[in-house]
């Protein structure tokens, strides 16, 4: 089993951190954190003092993937096992710890470039979760969500992400496409049916991520944000619909950077005593329909 235990946090950095707060403040409805950087903007959606830190810089891309792990033992056995495989782990001074808001946090890059912390302890903000428009995510053991990577070597990222990390596979689906058959491939490590998805894509230099998704309470919560970010100008990546894997019923909007957030509700529990890996053939019971997508930035390969 894998010592990770879920999705902790995403840094990232754009152009356009106003843009970033209408569109997870004033549409998600996430509500305002803090943190380290003047400038940043820290969403919280739960006791963390931030699960979605966007920092503003003179690009959009991804920063850092956090997954979180139980104490120091399980930090220092993933430190052992990532060095194993040949990678180089980066121990952060105590200083970079804080401004992580964790009590020890290790680095290194996934095959395809990814910067990955792993950390223990993070730090929590008791006061109360106050969401502008009373929004509840679902976070815990779950995690934060799942975020789904553009992955140039993917068969490099699945083999790290699977054979080092110890993600356990939560099926597949197929990429429409002449030639041998090409999956998105649905990793877990709890009992969120994915925490993360590796989508075959060619290389990009930016943004590194095809979406982040965050789960709330209600269908009415997912459609009163479809609303407002419509209202707000926001294109609409994906129509409202549900999957056939997670069962999630969720909505795409396209972030600044030209990536997606994912918001859905009704995710599934996977119950590892039961379950197998299955191929989904459609990956949606109804909706998603991802005719009106603006072309995501992490499939338009480099000039
Ligand atoms: C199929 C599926 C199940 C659960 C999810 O959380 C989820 O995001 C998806 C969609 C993955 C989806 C895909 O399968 C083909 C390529 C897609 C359409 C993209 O370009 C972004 C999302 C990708
Ligand atoms: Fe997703």
């Amino acid at each position: 089993m894998t010592d990770i235990r879920g999705l902790g946090y995403l840094r990232i950095q754009t152009t356009d951190v106003a843009r970033w707060r209408e569109l997870v403040v004033d549409g998600l409805g996430m509500a305002v954190g803090s943190g380290p950087e003047p400038n940043g903007l820290y969403l919280r959606v739960d006791e963390r003092r931030a699960r979605l830190i966007v920092l503003p810089g003179d690009s959009d891309k991804a920063l850092a993937v956090g997954w979180e792990v139980r104490d120091q033992f399980a930090l220092q056995r993933v430190r052992e096992t990532v060095e194993k495989a040949g990678v180089t782990v980066e121990v952060l001074s105590q200083e970079e710890c804080d401004y992580r808001d964790a009590e020890q946090v290790i680095a290194f890059d996934d095959p395809i470039g990814t910067r990955v912390e792993v950390f223990f302890g993070p730090v929590l903000d008791h006061s109360p979760v106050v969401t502008p428009h009373g929004g509840r995510w679902i976070t815990g053991e779950q995690g934060l969500g799942h975020v789904v990577l553009p992955a140039t070597d993917f068969d490099a990222a699945h083999a790290f992400y699977t054979e080092v990390l110890g993600f356990l596979p939560r099926g597949a689906i197929r990429l429409q496409a002449p030639g041998p058959a090409r999956r998105v491939r649905f990793l877990g490590v709890n009992q969120r049916h994915h925490s993360l998805a590796l989508c075959p894509a060619p290389p990009t230099e930016e943004p590194g991520l095809v979406h982040l998704m965050t789960e709330v309470d209600t269908l009415d919560a997912v459609g009163q944000a479809l609303d407002r970010v419509r209202k707000l100008g926001f294109s609409i990546s994906s129509t409202l619909g549900r999957h056939t894997n997670d069962k999630m019923v969720s909505f795409y909007v396209r972030a600044p950077g030209g990536w997606d957030l994912e918001f859905g509700t009704e995710g599934m529990l996977v119950d590892e005593a039961y379950y197998t890996a299955e191929e989904i053939t459609a990956d949606s019971y109804w909706g998603h329909d991802w005719s009106g997508s603006e072309p995501l930035a992490a499939f338009s390969p480099k000039s």
